[in-house]
């Protein structure tokens, strides 16, 4: 699962080197098998061009008689069969499966393509465009950037059909029709060239792009594709059977109805446009100036600890009640914390029931940091109470959960906090998650902001800071302003650690109240 975290992506750039110097030995052993071949070669050609003018008289030389004879029993047998090019190519092969537990499989290659299809819809992204290494969406008309990488990387006709291909065989036509169109043009504008390295090939795209477009409606657009397609392939019998069935549904149907090119239903549609709206503005927070009870401060909470060292407190929205502490951490302990979780990354699961499960709206992998008080993580617990107020102790607070997103990287819009009594959260028999504490522990150049889809806001990446809110209301209900989301991430490689605070070990600190308002 090396799609789900950026951290086992930078990992894989190791393999792909000691590849590289693999392929550069294979290269020279057959260049030297070449040079030997061609050795031999010229030394025969020489021979019938230099000596053999006159055969009856060379051959009257027993030396010249018995080296014929010798070459044509044996040297030539010897080039002929020679298993050099195959045992250069063993060794190839047993070099390259020394590294195949760490190559990326099948299902990281689709959640890869899943990852760019993601990011094509919640940024709204032109699939033209991204092929060509650009991020850019379509806004009156007009092709503008939403970022602009420092490299740019086009993509070609093969790696479009990868992606068109998973989204095919996801029955997914709404992706596979675009993917699969710039796959035919780029496998078009690349003429016959044959590359080893290809997984399909013009007909190949054809053929999927056809099928999709049928699928969606738009009968005479297949008709046209397959009718390419059999242009290079005369003989293929299925495609031949597809061009008499869109034949004969043309005829009947009359003229053609719009075609249904849809996003396939999610799970979340309800709150889809609101998410992808805050993930697509990074402007989407509530101005200051609009609400005099929104400010920024230096907060001290009456602690003595803070008076030296206040922190730069920003409150962000008022219901839910979210807070942005500013400088949370130092770069020092971001990378520490960093570190020190990279050896544990899992996999991130996600309550479903009484067990915990990975599923595809949340990518990311994350790992839980126990720590001594003298830790790191035990200094950072000690600044969270001395923020919040609140006990962060084991089983009052959870461990640190350090988290590293992947490719199109996100969480889909939940809550913290329990809904169900059996749910996860409850083995730690300290109540519910009253309050989140998130610390965002590396910057993110493009996307991965944290949504709040019902309070209608999304705070941007800020590295360093830590963000609080409350999860419950001091009655104990939950509080449906939080659901929130972590967008995917468009560029960068985002880090984020969770202090999840419970209602149990506070009620010193955090009054309850039956007031369902609070
Ligand atoms: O990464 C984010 O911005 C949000 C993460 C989150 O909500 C979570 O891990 O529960
Ligand atoms: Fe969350």
């Amino acid at each position: 699962e090396m799609y789900t975290s950026l951290l086992n992506v930078k990992q894989a750039v190791r393999v792909e080197r000691k590849l590289i110097d693999y392929l550069r030995t294979y290269i020279d052993h057959e260049l030297d098998r070449l040079e030997d071949i061609k050795r031999f070669y010229a030394k025969v050609s020489n021979l019938h061009t230099e000596l053999y003018k006159g055969p009856a008289v060379t051959m009257a030389n027993p030396l010249v008689a018995f080296t014929l004879i010798k070459r044509l029993h044996s040297e030539w047998l010897n080039v002929v069969y020679s298993n050099e090019a195959l045992e250069n190519l063993q060794a190839l092969r047993s070099s390259y499966e020394e590294e195949e537990a760490d190559l990326p499989n099948l299902e990281d290659l689709q959640g890869a393509a899943k990852g760019l299809m993601r990011l094509q819809d919640v940024y709204a992204l032109q699939v033209s465009s991204l092929v060509r290494g650009r991020f850019q969406r379509v806004t009156n008309g007009e092709s503008v950037d939403v970022y602009m990488p420092a490299v740019s990387v086009q993509l070609s006709g093969d790696d479009c059909f990868l992606v068109g291909k998973v989204a095919y065989e996801q029955e997914d036509y709404y992706h596979s029709v675009q993917w699969l169109e710039e796959s035919a043009r780029l496998f078009r504008g690349a003429g016959e060239e044959w590359s080893p390295e290809n997984e399909g090939t013009l007909e190949d795209a054809l053929d999927h792009l056809a099928f999709s477009h049928f699928k969606t409606g738009n009968v005479s657009y297949a008709l046209s594709l397959s009718q390419e397609l059999l242009h290079h392939n005369p003989m293929n019998g299925r495609v031949l059977q597809n061009v008499k069935k869109y034949e004969k549904l043309l005829v009947a149907a009359g003229p053609p109805r719009g075609t249904g090119l849809t996003r396939p239903s999610s799970s979340f549609l309800r709150t889809r446009d609101t998410y992808e709206r805050l993930c697509r503005t990074r402007g989407s927070q509530r101005r200051h100036f609009a609400n005099p009870q929104l400010f920024c401060d230096y907060f001290t909470n009456n602690n003595p600890a803070l008076i030296l060292m206040p922190a730069e407190r920003e409150v962000v929205s008022l219901q839910p009640y979210v807070v942005l502490y500013h400088d949370f951490v130092t770069d020092t302990e971001a990378e520490d914390i960093k570190s020190l979780a990279q050896p544990g990354l899992r996999r991130s699961v996600v309550a479903a029931g009484e067990k915990q499960a990975t599923a595809d709206y949340r990518i990311s992998k994350s790992a839980w940091l126990k720590g001594s008080a003298q830790s790191i993580v035990g200094k950072l617990d000690q600044r969270i109470s001395l923020l919040t107020g609140l006990n962060v102790k084991h089983p009052y607070g959870e461990y640190l959960q350090v988290v590293n997103y992947g490719i199109g990287g996100h969480y889909e819009p939940h809550f913290d906090h329990a809904t169900s009594p059996s749910s996860p959260v409850f083995k730690l028999k300290t109540g519910n998650r009253v309050a989140t504490f998130m610390i965002y522990l590396s910057p993110v150049e493009a996307g991965g902001s944290t949504a709040f889809i019902y309070a209608n806001f999304s705070v941007p990446v800020v590295e360093k800071a830590a963000i609080f809110w409350w999860n419950l209301h001091r009655n104990g209900e939950g509080n449906d302003d939080t659901l929130h989301a972590g967008c995917p991430v468009l560029i960068g490689d985002k880090w984020v650690a969770n202090k999840w605070i419970h209602e149990y070990g506070q009620e010193f600190q955090h009054c309850c109240s039956l007031n369902p308002q609070e």
